[in-house]
């Protein structure tokens, strides 16, 4: 069967300003990888690069064993976006924004069936809002928000589920009810690719972790070598990332030839 993902030597930027280069990568099905890396690293635009939401600027992207440009059926990929809470002028109920996720989905009459009301009900299950349905979302925590975009996504029921920091900027409460879900969906085998900080509560759930530094993969191995490595990597206090702030360990996956450009050094 084809990996879910796959990359070969692939940059992504802005323009034509390169900001992640030389990415190569393979995400099979049933995987849970974690992305990490401090600010800036270009985390979020290997994200956007494997969505097409930005500037292929080399290499290769397939998806589905299919290259991404001649991908059709786009809500095979569901995509949690960061730092994305809902507008507090929205007026929808939680239901109303699942079912949104939903309309990919929906056949030329564009109407919601009964099987669609049952999977906006699963998703909304699924992430422990069931008993929200009918909440207007504006009146949700940030953390339901973030829940209610998951049930959103799952509702296109995706083959992979990218999220762009999930647990950032909710509280330590809600991170744990957000870990709890992820874990419900690893359960399911939701092939996952998540950015965050802090692997903290998602540590556990993870078949795989991915470091992006400078621009550049850094490391791509399991957990116990990631593990094994982490003495390796230099932490910086500065930085709010509480796993690591790294430089390239010795034998670490670095793809292709170096780079000369490095993207914290430019002016924004
Ligand atoms: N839409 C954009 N247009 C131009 N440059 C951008 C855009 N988005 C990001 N960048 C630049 O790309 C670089 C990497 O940003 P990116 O958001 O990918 O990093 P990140 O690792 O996700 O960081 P963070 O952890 O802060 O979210 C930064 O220098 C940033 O200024």
């Amino acid at each position: 069967m084809s990996a879910i993902i796959e990359l070969t030597d692939a940059s992504f930027g802005y323009g034509r300003r390169p900001v992640l280069t030389g990415a190569s990568l393979t995400v099979e099905r049933g995987e849970v990888v974690a992305v990490l890396g401090p600010n800036g690293a270009g985390k979020s635009t290997l994200m956007k690069g494997i969505l097409g939401l930005n500037h292929r600027l080399g290499g290769m992207v397939t998806l589905f064993g299919t290259p991404a440009d001649e991908l059709r059926d786009r809500a095979r990929i569901g995509y949690v976006p960061q730092r994305h809470t809902l507008s507090s002028s929205v007026r929808a109920t939680a239901e109303e924004i699942v079912e949104s996720g939903r309309l990919p989905r929906l056949g030329w009459h564009g109407r919601l069936r009964a099987t669609d009301r049952q999977i906006v009900c699963r998703s909304l299950d699924l992430v422990g809002l069931a008993d929200r349905a009918g909440t207007e979302v504006s009146t949700l925590s940030g953390g339901q928000q973030r829940r209610v975009l998951i049930a959103r996504a799952l509702a296109g029921q995706p083959d992979v589920l990218i999220m762009d920091e999930p647990t950032a900027g909710v509280d330590a409460a809600s991170q744990h009810v957000l870990a709890d879900v992820l874990g419900r969906l690893v359960e399911r085998g939701v092939t996952m690719v998540i950015v965050t900080h802090e692997l903290g509560a998602l540590r556990s759930l993870l078949s795989r972790i991915i470091v992006v530094d400078r621009g550049r993969i850094v490391f791509d191995g399991d957990r116990e070598r990631y593990a094994a490595r982490r003495g390796l990597i230099h932490h910086d206090h500065d930085s709010h990332h509480h796993d690591l702030e790294l430089t390239p360990p010795p034998g670490a996956v670095v793809h292709g030839p170096l780079d000369p450009f490095d993207p914290r050094g430019r002016t924004p």
